[in-house]
Parts: C-alpha cells; structure tokens; sequence
C-alpha cells in the first residue's frame, strides 16, 4: 500500500466504493500533476498542534533537561524510607516519614534545638509533606502556634509554604513540629553554590567543581528574596531564618524561603514590639547571603570581613551588587526597610525579573502545547487497539474484520502500515499524529483506503471512521462485564 496525500484531492460523496483499476487514467485522478483542483479545508480549532516536523525529532516532546528533572522530581517522591530508622508508623495524619537529612552526627542548633527534616504523606490527601521536627521542644503554648497561624495565612512563590504545627511524643520526646509544602528535589543555596565539592573530570581534566553563581542569577535571586521578605514584613512579622542553609533552589532559578515560623513558634514569649528589629535583622541576612553566594565563604559574611568581601565581589560582580551590599550593611535607619530598598537599589532589576518570568510562562506554555495532545491521541489509539484484531464479539469470530469494523481496519493500515515505493516501511510520526488528530476532530476531510490484496479501495471521510469507532467501541463497551470509566 503506497503513501497518498490525499489533502490535495477533494473527493465528493460518502464512502465511495470502487473497484481499484490498474490503468493510468484511473490511477491519474489521484495524483497531483493531472488533478489540480485544491480544496483547502476550513481550519478546524481542534487540530491546535503546533506545525508537525516530518520526522522524528524531539520537537515533539519536552526537552530533555525539562523530562528529566521532573522525572527525578516524579522518583525522588517515591524514594523509601531506609530500614531500621526506628520512626513512627503514623504522626498526627502523616505516614511514611523518610528524614531529608542524615539523622546522626553532628547537627546546626536553632538556639538550644536541633532540628531534622522529613519527608512524610499525609493521610487527608495522599500528598507530600516536609516535616521540620524540633527535638526536646518541651511545654508548648498557645501564642507558639498563633505564630505558626499567621505563617499559615502567607502564599508566596517565594516561600514554602506553612501548613500547620503540633507537638508530639511519638519520637519519644516532646518535639514541635511544623509542616510545610515539600518541593522535590529542593536544595539549599548553600548545597549548590556554596559547599565545596569533590573534584570532578570536565573535559578529560580534574577540576574542582565551583558553581559560581551567575550576575543575572544573582539579580534574579535578589529580587525573589527580596520580594519574599517584602511580603512577610507586609503582615507586620519578619522571617529571622534567613541564611544559605534556609533558602531552598525548588526549581531553575526559583527560590524560596523554608523553615519559616520555626523561629516564632520556639521564641514565641519574645514581645511584638521587638518586631521592627527583626525586620532590619532581614535586611541585614540578606546582605550576609548575597556575600556568602558571591563570596561561596560563609565566613565572608561576617562584618568585620565586609572590606575584604567586597574586594572579592568586586573581581567577579558588578559595582552594582557592591552597592546593594553596603546598604544592606549598612546602619540601621527609619528609611532602611525593605520598601525603600526596592526603590533606591532594585528598580530596573524587577523589570527584568518580570520579563524573565513572563518569558518563562511563555517557554513552558510552548511545551505543554506540545504534549497537550497526547491524553487525546491515547485515548483514540486505545480504543483502535480494544477494536482491531478482536479475535470474536457477538458470537462473531469476524467481528472486526467486517462491517464498519472493515474500514477501522483499513484505517489503521492507513495510518501505521505504509510502504514507499520500494515496499520498505514509512514510519513517520508527523503522519500519524495528523491522521490521529483529524480523526478525533472528525474532519470532513476524504481519504482513500486500499485493501491489503489492493483489489478495492474506499474513499471516506475522517468524520465517518471516527463514528464508526464510536459505533464499534460502543458496542464493545456496553457488552463489557467490568467497564472502568469512559474513555
Ligand atoms: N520544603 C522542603 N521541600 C523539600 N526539601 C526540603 C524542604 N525543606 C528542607 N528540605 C531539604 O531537607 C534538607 C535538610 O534541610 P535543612 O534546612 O536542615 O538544611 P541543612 O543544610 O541540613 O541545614 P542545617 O545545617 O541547619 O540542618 C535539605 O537538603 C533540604 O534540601
């Protein structure tokens, strides 16, 4: 069977039956040179692919780095927890803790707590959720979750966000723990640009791996940091965890604020007017995190290093992030808020994060209208596959290959089992993601279809096949004994 384009024929007449003649003249009415006539067909608003390339080519799917991460992301969810860790079965809803973090050595201390992060699914929706337990957290008091509860009021893409805080002994201590939006895959700042890796081969040479931070992405991560705290001081609170191992890389180039309210709910007696010092504590942590990113030293950030800090940002950065620097450093005012440092430092800055993020919208819209399709064209084949070649239906051992079923049959030939002129398989993706879509939109378009021996062929529209695999589905379905879902 030969490969025929039949968009350049308009063809007349339902299912138009005729005996295939070897002889030119007939044979000609189907090709280009002798039949001119052009019908185009009115665009329908169902075939919104984007334009088909020929061949197979990775046009058609996520790029690789896209499919790739959120594959890691997909596996790294359904990572299981290591035996013999000894943790509770079931938490206050939550199940199947897995600890983010080695569960022995040495451990940073928020005041006199150390903490360790899980992993765990809660029970009200199957989804998951970090866990930020605080061990030997002791008596807790109501105002310690009032803390948490405004915490909880606050969605930014800039924050993880707080879900909700308890105390519990099931670690057999007393330990309060908050929950937050868990972000697969997520590292800290410092894990990606700041703690010194193992040396590694890059083109055939060892190197060690410094991933210094790029000026753009820096810019980036100013201003989402920024914005970020620009929102939590807005509710009149101030975020206090805001340091390298507290900022977490959640996606390319996103980045957000975990482990917020932690502080709160432990220091939850200190009084509210102390606020305001906190808030200009933030814009003094966001100083220390952009010298420690620049510097990849988070000795660097200490004041009394500052000088020196800003020799080394100034041999990689611009004069710009310096002065950003100096005035996060510098003495606390009435004008240093975090308002003000949008207006006097950030500017231009935020535009260009805008156009980023619109650009990017526009980026992963383009993917998705690539895949959009697919749920469609699966939905469509499994039906072809539930009708060809059924060995019997209705007492029918040729069931599909008669009737309407016939030309189903014919179709898929049509689709999938092309040759070219040398008898050698077609196999082009283009080709059956056309048909397919015209198929499901049911185009009046015409196609001709050969019989196998060649001796017959059928001239019918998309719109007839697809009613005649409605037709057969149909029938299949309401004979089923067991039927999960429409397809
Ligand atoms: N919301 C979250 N979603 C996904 N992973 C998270 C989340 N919060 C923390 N993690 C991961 O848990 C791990 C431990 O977090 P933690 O904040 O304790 O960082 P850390 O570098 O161990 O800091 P510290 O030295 O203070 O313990 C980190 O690798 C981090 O990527």
């Amino acid at each position: 069977m030969q490969a025929i384009d039949t968009s350049m024929y308009d063809m007349t007449g339902d299912h138009q039956q005729m005996g295939l003649s070897t002889d030119y003249d007939s044979m000609n009415a189907y090709y280009p040179h002798s039949q001119p006539t052009f019908v185009q067909q009115p665009l329908n608003y169902h075939l919104y692919t984007r334009p088909l390339p020929s061949l197979f080519t990775r046009n058609y799917f996520i790029p690789d780095d896209i499919r790739e991460e959120l594959q890691r992301r997909s596996e790294i969810i359904r990572t299981a927890p290591m035996p013999g860790l000894n943790l509770p079965e079931e938490l206050q809803g939550y199940h199947t803790l897995v600890p983010l973090e080695p569960t022995v050595g040495e451990r940073r201390k928020f005041g006199n707590w150390s903490s360790i992060v899980y992993r765990a699914i809660s029970e009200k929706d199957g989804v998951p959720y970090t866990l930020r337990r605080m061990e030997r957290y002791g008596l807790s008091h109501v105002n310690a979750f009032a803390a948490v509860e405004t915490w909880n009021k606050i969605r930014h893409p800039n924050i993880v966000s707080v879900r909700e805080a308890f105390t519990t002994r099931a670690f057999s201590d007393n330990s309060l723990v908050v929950v937050y939006d868990y972000h697969a895959n997520a590292q800290t700042l410092y894990d990606v640009y700041v703690k010194p890796k193992a040396p590694s081969f890059v083109g055939g040479r060892l190197q060690a791996q410094a991933q210094l931070l790029p000026e753009r992405t820096l810019w980036s991560y100013i201003v989402q940091i920024a914005s970020a705290i620009r929102a939590v001081h807005d509710r009149g609170i101030a975020v206090r965890t805001l340091d390298v191992t507290k900022v977490l890389v959640t996606d390319k180039n996103r980045v957000r604020l975990g482990s917020c309210g932690i502080v709160d709910a432990l220091t939850w007696e200190a009084p509210s007017e102390i606020m305001p010092v906190f808030q200009v504590e933030d814009l003094h942590k966001l100083g220390a995190l952009i010298v420690t990113l620049c510097c990849q030293n988070v000795a660097a950030a200490n004041t009394n290093n500052l000088a020196k800090a800003l020799d080394t940002i100034g041999r990689t950065y611009s004069n710009d992030v310096k002065q950003v620097v100096r005035w996060l450093y510098s003495t606390p005012g009435p004008h240093k808020t975090i308002g003000q440092f949008f207006q006097d430092m950030l500017g231009s800055r935020v535009i260009a994060e805008m156009e980023e993020a619109q650009n990017s919208v526009d980026r992963l819209q383009a993917e998705l209208m690539s895949e959009l399709e697919n749920a469609r064209l699966v939905r469509l084949l499994s039906k072809l596959g539930f009708i060809n070649e059924r060995p019997e239906f209705a007492r029918e051992p040729r069931w599909s290959e008669t009737g309407d079923r016939y030309i189903i049959k014919l179709f898929r030939d049509y689709v999938f089992h092309q040759v070219d002129e040398n008898g050698n398989p077609v196999i082009n993706l283009s080709h059956v993601l056309t048909c397919l879509n015209k198929l499901d939109a049911g185009t009046e378009e015409k196609i001709m279809l050969i019989s196998r021996d060649e001796q017959s062929c059928l001239v019918v529209s998309y719109k007839d096949i697809k009613g005649f695999i409605e037709t057969a589905f149909s029938d299949l379905a309401a004979a089923a004994t067991s039927s999960s879902g429409r397809l």
